[in-house]
């Protein structure tokens, strides 16, 4: 039997409001992620996608039910210990990038991810064509914008920076949260073929959310609809293979 990298039981969490009132978001996930599995994640705009992740990331603590990693209870462990196994890149380009450091700066803090982190420019030098080599991957000239800092890169360069950052020690988890959302149609569609290249090349094991219901068919063995903080359905490949576009829709409506 397959081991579950990671496995969410009975969790709940909710969220404080600005003025105080308390709101239920996950209203008991139960979920069993295998080594491997690239799960594309879809659900209506509040359906609780991002407090997934939140609370798999530990940015926010979940009310009740467990969080286990290899077998490991790390339901309390703290956000920044969950980085030694967890990637994450968001939405925004702005996010998860220092912008007045250069690429390669920013690459090298990325490296010995969760523990302490030295800026040596001796291990910069050293690592130039390392970087040069990961960058040109990529598909969009980070090459050769090493030595630029970060705020002046494109979004699209910018988010392709996140993804390296994030997978540049090969997480455990890689949660993939609309990172393609901001940018335009080419840029998009050139950053998910490199997305999907590196996950089955490096054989991560990662979560995508979309609102691109073709991108949540396209990418990935597994595929859930989140709804009202529950999961709806749980679709594996064979199943996943023979859905459509109009499929999907259909899981929003009722
Ligand atoms: N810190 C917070 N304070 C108040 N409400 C919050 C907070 N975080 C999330 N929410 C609310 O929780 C609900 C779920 O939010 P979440 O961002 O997880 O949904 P989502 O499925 O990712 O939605 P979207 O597709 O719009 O990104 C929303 O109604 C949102 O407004």
């Amino acid at each position: 039997m397959t081991k579950s990298t990671l496995e969410l039981k009975d969790v709940k969490t909710t969220v404080k409001t600005a003025d105080g009132e308390i709101i239920p978001i996950l209203k008991g996930i139960n979920l069993k992620i295998k080594s491997g599995d690239f799960i594309t994640i879809i659900g209506t705009n509040g359906a609780g996608k991002s407090t997934l992740f939140n609370t798999i990331a530990g940015s926010l603590k979940p009310d009740s039910g467990q969080i286990l990693h290899d077998g490991q209870d790390i339901t309390k462990m703290s956000e920044e210990k969950r980085t030694q196994f967890i990637g994450r890149v968001f939405q925004d380009p702005k996010m998860g990038t220092a912008p007045r450091m250069t690429v390669a700066e920013n690459l090298l803090l990325a490296t010995n991810r969760g523990k302490k982190r030295f800026l040596k420019i001796r291990k910069l030098k050293e690592n130039i064509p390392h970087f040069k080599e990961m960058a040109r991957v990529m598909n969009n000239g980070l090459e050769n914008r090493l030595n630029s800092f970060v705020e002046g890169l494109s979004g699209g360069q910018r988010q392709a920076l996140s993804f390296l950052m994030a997978t540049i020690e090969r997480p455990d988890i890689l949660l993939l949260d609309e990172h393609t959302a901001a940018l335009d149609p080419h840029t998009s569609e050139n950053l998910l073929a490199v997305t999907d290249k590196q996950i089955k090349e490096n054989k991560l094991t990662a979560l995508m959310i979309t609102h691109h219901m073709e991108d949540a068919l396209k990418y990935g063995n597994r595929l859930l609809v989140l709804k009202d903080g529950r999961v709806k359905v749980d679709i594996n490949e064979p199943e996943k293979k023979k859905l459509k576009v109009s499929d999907l829709y259909a899981y929003f409506d009722d």
